[in-house]
């Protein structure tokens, strides 16, 4: 049997990371879900400890996806540009509210000639990431395009999307804020939290993978908190006799 060694300490959340842009955000709580937290308090969190989340990175070319992989997940940066063929991908392991929680991250290409192969590992998301350069304004206006693609292959109501800029660092305020302004007005259409980020200082970078790590776990606990409370529920109305839909506690049987 193999042993997972712990989990890093950097990779351990005890509290909801906060948002990057309040206008564009998945929620605006200041803290994580009640029923979340009392589940992970007495340990109800079902099987939510061993899942693996599935996470999907898609967007143009070389506007950024793996050097944002790379910047979480090892540290590094590379200024050098090597395409990403087909895809890659890296797991991570985290500790949310003490119930470990790991995610799949999957860098696609974004060349079209490899996408062809990109997009038929899409299947199974429950976080897309549409990656975006904000001093590219094309690459925003492809991103609907990168959603569209990416729904086509999962369920679009249990999806969490997320809108990321990259390259922050190359951008003047001034030049950032014009493209904030269109950033956010497509994050709020089609329902994204938006970050801006750099790979090449780490701005932003931690932030945005603990928040995503964080909202994929609260949809989880609270979807397996919800799936447990139905069978119980379903089980004890199978009991009563002659099919007879009513609550235990109602039920004459008893
Ligand atoms: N200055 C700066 N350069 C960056 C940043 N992120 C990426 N780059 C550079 O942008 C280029 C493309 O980065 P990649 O991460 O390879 O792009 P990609 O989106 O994975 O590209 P494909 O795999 O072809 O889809 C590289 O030369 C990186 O060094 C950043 O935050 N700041
Ligand atoms: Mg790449």
């Amino acid at each position: 049997m193999s042993v997972l060694p712990p989990v890093r300490r950097d990779r351990i959340i005890a509290q909801l990371p906060q948002y990057f842009r309040k206008e564009a955000a998945l929620h605006t709580e200041n803290d994580f879900n009640n029923k979340v937290k009392t589940a992970c308090q007495e340990q109800r969190t079902g099987t939510v400890g061993f899942k693996i989340s599935k996470v999907i990175v898609v967007g143009d070319l070389a506007v950024g996806k793996t050097c944002l992989i790379n910047r979480f997940c090892k540290d590094a940066f590379d200024k050098n540009y090597k395409a990403t063929i087909g895809v890659d991908f890296e797991m991570e392991r985290f500790e949310v509210l003490g119930v470990p929680f790991s995610l799949q991250l999957w860098d696609t290409a974004g060349q079209e000639r490899f996408k062809c192969i990109a997009s038929t590992y899409y299947r199974g998301a429950q976080v897309v990431i549409i990656v975006f350069d904000v001093n590219d304004i094309a690459s925003l206006g492809h991103a609907r395009q990168w959603l569209e693609d990416a729904l086509k292959e999962n369920d679009p109501t249990s999806v969490q999307l997320f809108l990321v800029g990259t390259k922050k660092d190359l951008s003047s305020p001034a030049q950032y804020s014009r493209i904030e302004q269109d950033a956010l007005k497509l994050a709020q259409e089609i329902r994204a939290e938006y970050w801006a980020v750099s790979s090449l200082t780490g701005e932003n970078v931690k932030e945005f993978f603990f928040r995503v790590a964080s909202l994929a776990f609260e949809t989880n606990v609270l979807a397996e908190l919800e799936k447990s409370g139905s069978r119980q529920i379903g089980d004890v109305i199978s009991e009563c006799p002659n099919n007879l839909s009513m609550p235990k506690s109602h039920c004459a049987y008893f």
